[in-house]
């Protein structure tokens, strides 16, 4: 069978489970594990906007699957199984379409969760594809980005800015002699599993930039927040690439990395609940307005004509 419905029975069914009823009725069913909250999170890949024309389509796919994923990590949740749309164009090679299910199969195998349903549509201009994440958590063990209290201490995982420079490095802009730019710009890691809940006081992943992420939580938590902007953790591509990037490192996104608010002193239970995770102070919480200031060390203000991505 070809065409639409081929193309689901080819590509799509191979990666659903039980729940998905075969991909030949009119929704999936699950039960929800006994005693858990559900966590619902949609994130989009449109070409053009998310991902260049040449990416790899495996690759697109799985960063796709991955910012989901980080977006459960953020609320301390655990992924479950998800739901995807694909809008294709009628001249969109049937070599993307299996690479990008290539993509999916490595994922779902690598985290554990299937494939529930979905829709397929064309498209007359960019591919555009999405993923609905569902995930579980206890009751009450969401992390969420209100709990902050100045005197919080502030911590990332892993290391900023290497994605966003990526995206230069693709337009020409900068060398990336390590590959290191374009590798973390096509495949975020995503900090699935820490045992954060009863530890910190929020939480949030960075897609948009460090330092507008970082005013969300603000907002929500309604206090401000202090960026050592020197003790941000860089690659060595990233150090190497010197201060004039600075700004982009700090406010490029695409990192998908989490931001943590926990309370001064938790330090030593933090990095044992992180276990394996790097994990850097790089700032606090203060009293007053939900404002991000960033300082260098002698502590003068670093100025940021931007603070992230914004669509429009
Ligand atoms: N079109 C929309 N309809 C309903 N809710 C939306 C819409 N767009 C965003 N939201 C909600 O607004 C909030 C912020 O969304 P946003 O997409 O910025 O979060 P995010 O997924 O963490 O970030 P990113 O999209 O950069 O990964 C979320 O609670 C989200 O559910
Ligand atoms: C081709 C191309 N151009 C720009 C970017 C950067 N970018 C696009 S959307 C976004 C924020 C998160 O998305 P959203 O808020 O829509 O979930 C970022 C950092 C990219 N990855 N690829
Ligand atoms: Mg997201
Ligand atoms: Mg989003
Ligand atoms: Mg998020």
């Amino acid at each position: 069978m070809s065409g639409e419905f081929g193309r689901i029975a080819r590509y799509f069914a191979p990666l659903a489970s039980a729940e998905a009823l075969g991909l030949a009725d009119d929704a999936a069913l699950w039960t929800p594990p006994a005693g858990r909250q559900a966590v619902l999170t949609v994130d989009q890949m449109i070409e053009g906007v998310h991902f260049l024309p040449d990416d790899p389509a495996d690759l697109v796919a799985r960063k796709l699957m991955r910012r989901n994923l980080s977006d459960l990590a953020a609320m301390g949740a655990r992924a479950e199984g998800y739901l995807l749309t694909t809008a294709l164009r009628a001249d969109t090679p049937e070599t993307w379409l299996s690479a990008f299910a290539e993509g999916l199969a490595a994922d779902q195998a690598r985290f554990g969760l299937p494939l529930w349903g979905g829709d397929s549509s064309s498209t007359p201009g960019p591919v555009m594809t999405s993923i609905t994440m569902i995930g579980s958590v206890e009751p009450g063990a969401a992390l969420r980005r209100g709990g902050a209290v100045a005197g919080d201490a502030l911590y990332v995982t892993g290391t900023i800015g290497d994605a966003a420079l990526g995206l230069h490095a693709a337009r020409g802009e900068i060398a990336d002699p390590t590959g290191q730019f374009r590798a973390r710009r096509l495949l975020p890691e995503p900090r699935i599993g820490l045992a954060l809940a009863g530890l910190v006081h929020a939480a949030i992943d960075v897609s948009d930039g460090l330092v507008q992420d970082l005013g969300h939580v603000c907002r929500a938590s309604g206090c401000g927040a202090v960026i050592e902007a020197d003790r941000v953790p860089l690659s060595p591509a990233a150090r190497a690439a010197g201060p004039a990037w600075r700004e982009t490192i700090l406010t490029g996104g695409d990192d998908y990395e989490l931001l943590i608010a926990a309370p001064a002193g938790s330090d030593h239970e933090l990095r044992q609940a992180c276990a394996g995770t790097p994990l850097t102070r790089i700032g606090h919480f203060v009293a007053g307005a939900p404002a991000v200031t960033a300082v260098d060390k002698d502590g003068r203000p670093v100025t940021l004509a931007r603070t992230g991505w914004q669509h429009f």
